[in-house]
């Protein structure tokens, strides 16, 4: 089968995945038999594109990394983002659009229009996903779709489906660690020197923060983060208000410091447990030992440790947030429909 692509926001997470599916195209079909065309482009302020025999990546990366705007481009449209989805009806969408934590959208109202129009859909975003999960499945189960949301939690580095899916039969007691790479890299950048705005802009630079990163230094982003895995992995009900949070705004270089000449590192933890009969979240700074293994996450790497009945702690450490590191769990993502559509 040739499988018709849409990718939706066309920012850090959009073009990773593109140039990853522009590198890997005939690696892809001869390793996993996954042969593809991306067929729609969406993102109406850098230019939306629209090919149902399948667009030039390779052109539409170097001119975006020209131009910063695909408007010129033959192929592209001004049809809105729903419009297309409806009009182009990919096999599988990829919606990497912002997240927006109180409504979800814009991208809460492509996944439904997408799975309504019986495309898959993979995401990064972790709106819809902490919003409207069940809503979602729901839809994507009438439509006899998927929906999988890998690159929700700690990137590209496996969490959620592992949990889910390698791990099920296991009961998880409890989840903690360091979800967000953008607070984790500013307190290693403070330690090497640099002031935290510095530290913040080398992090949006290098595509690690959020459009709008008071979401990663006011915990916003581990809270919700904290949420999913609370709903997903604990069976709760519970909404990223319900988390107690606490961010990185006020911790100084000189806090920073003090920790280290005390052998520590501040981290932002986030923690899910059961409390008696309840799921209780929580994200904030801790004093860690150097010689603690969170002590050693460094820069936009995560580390989280689940703790279950039947395997006790796994820990799992790797990128928590970057371009490539993304777009791989939105492949991932489509290389496993690609295989159960194939069972
Ligand atoms: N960056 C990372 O490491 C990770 C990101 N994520 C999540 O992935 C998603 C994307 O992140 P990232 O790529 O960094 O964010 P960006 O802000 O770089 O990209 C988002 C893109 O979506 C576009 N967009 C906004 N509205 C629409 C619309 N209606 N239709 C189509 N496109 C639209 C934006 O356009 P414009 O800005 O021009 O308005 C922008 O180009 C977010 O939800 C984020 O939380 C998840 C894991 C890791
Ligand atoms: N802004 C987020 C991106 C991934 O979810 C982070 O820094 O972790």
């Amino acid at each position: 089968m040739l499988w018709k692509i849409g990718i939706i926001g066309f920012g850090n997470v959009g073009q990773g995945l593109a140039h990853i599916l522009n590198r890997k195209k005939e690696i892809l079909k001869r390793r996993y038999d996954f042969e593809f065309i991306v067929s729609f482009i969406a993102d109406p302020v850098r230019g939306s594109l629209y090919n149902e025999e399948g667009l030039d990546l390779d052109a539409i990366l170097k001119e975006m990394a020209q131009k910063g705007s695909l408007k010129n481009r033959p192929e592209f449209t001004d049809k809105g983002t729903l419009e297309l989805i409806e009009l182009a009806k990919a096999d599988i969408v990829a919606e990497a659009t912002i997240t927006n934590l109180e409504t979800g959208e814009p991208g809460l109202s492509h996944i439904r229009k997408a799975l309504s129009v019986g495309s898959h859909v993979v995401t990064s975003n972790k709106g819809p996903i902490a919003l409207a999960v069940d809503e979602l499945e729901q839809i994507a189960k009438n439509n006899n779709v998927y929906l999988r949301y890998e690159a929700v939690v700690l990137s590209g580095t496996p969490c959620i489906n592992m949990v889910m899916e390698c791990m099920s039969g296991c009961d998880v007691k409890s989840v903690a660690g360091i979800v967000n790479g953008t607070t984790n890299f500013i307190l290693s950048k403070m330690e090497e020197g640099y002031d935290y705005p510095e530290a913040l802009v080398e992090a949006q630079k290098l595509g690690y923060a959020e459009a709008d990163p008071t979401s990663d230094v006011e915990g916003w982003d581990s809270a919700v983060k904290a949420a999913i895995m609370a709903n997903l992995f604990f069976g709760a009900k519970i909404k990223i208000t319900d988390v107690s949070r606490q961010g990185i705004t006020k911790i100084t270089r000189e806090d920073v410091l003090k920790a280290k000449n005390e052998g520590k590192r501040i981290k932002l933890i986030a923690e899910v447990k059961r409390q008696g009969n309840d799921v209780i979240a929580s994200v904030s700074p801790h004093l860690i030992p150097m010689t603690h293994p969170l002590g050693n996450v460094i820069g936009p790497t995560n580390a989280l440790t689940i703790a279950t009945d039947h395997l006790g702690e796994v820990t799992i450490i790797g990128p928590g947030a970057g371009r490539i590191e993304t777009g791989q769990a939105l492949l991932s993502d489509m290389l496993a429909i690609h295989r159960f559509k194939n069972a």
